[in-house]
């Protein structure tokens, strides 16, 4: 089974979701004009952007608005959509969380990132996610992190000790440590030995300028698409029999030595 997917690297309005929903809905209309589409991703916190200060006011309740609109265009288009992550605001406070649909406009996972990102203050305004990120994408297990997760090899690896087969991650990277994201992707792909599909934003905010640079990455560690720094979409087909094969020829999963393994 092959599955096509596309990637939106994408500016974000800081601040602004009711822009940024425009914006989302038109760009999806946009990328599932171009034919079969199986999988949508979008980036980290795409409604809101880091304006943390504000986040009491812009924050989605129960991201209820957010779901809405994704779960509209995932069924209208029958397409399974990685709702990158949103402000979702709860009772107990408000999380980073993931949104991830499927083909019927279902939600079939919500996220909340595990690992809060302090160099952007997000300990200060974001609840952590207890949870881990697996999911199913027509049938085939998946995993979806947000950005700093994937500096966690061993919170990526529990998820991939499940037969997992693509990681996707969202992010909001900033470009001075760009060259950190590509690396830390490549190896969790080589390392997982899966698929990597990661999407980035680009532009700026008051604190910070994002470097774009999405990736699909495939199971061997050959990059099948990357972006610049500009707004752009990845298209890539995701084809699970690969990762069974790569699998097969390095079994790293059943050379594992986890008794010597102390963490
Ligand atoms: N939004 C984030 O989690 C950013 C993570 C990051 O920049 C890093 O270097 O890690």
């Amino acid at each position: 089974m092959k599955l096509k997917t596309a990637v939106i690297q994408m500016d974000i309005a800081f601040g602004k979701p009711e822009l940024n929903y425009t914006y989302v809905e038109r760009k999806i209309r946009e990328v599932t004009s171009h034919g079969n589409l199986d999988i949508i991703v979008l980036p980290e916190l795409w409604t809101t952007g880091y304006d943390l200060t504000r986040l009491d006011d812009i924050a989605d309740n129960g991201a209820e608005t957010s779901k809405g609109l994704l779960s509209k265009l995932a069924k209208e288009f029958r397409v399974n959509i990685i709702g990158g992550s949103v402000a979702k605001k709860t009772e107990k406070g408000i999380t980073n969380t993931m949104l991830v649909f499927d083909r019927d406009g279902e939600v079939q996972k919500e996220y909340s990132k595990a690992h809060l990102f302090r160099l952007m203050d997000e300990e200060k305004y974001l609840k952590e996610g207890n949870e881990d990120g697996l999911f199913l994408v027509d049938g085939e297990q998946c995993a979806g992190v947000i950005c700093y997760d994937i500096r966690f090899p061993e919170w990526i690896r529990t998820h991939m000790i499940k037969d997992t087969k693509v990681l996707f991650v969202v992010a909001e990277w900033p470009k001075p440590r760009i060259d950190h994201w590509k690396t830390l992707l490549m190896s969790r792909a080589i390392e997982n030995q899966c698929y990597v599909v990661a999407c980035n934003r680009i532009g700026s905010d008051p604190n910070n300028e994002f470097g774009g640079k999405s990736m699909i990455i495939g199971p061997w560690g050959e990059i099948m698409a990357e972006g610049a720094e500009e707004e752009t979409v990845l298209f890539g087909e995701l084809e699970f029999e690969e990762v069974k094969k790569v699998r097969k020829t390095i079994p790293i999963f059943s050379d594992r030595r986890t008794e010597l393994y102390k963490l």
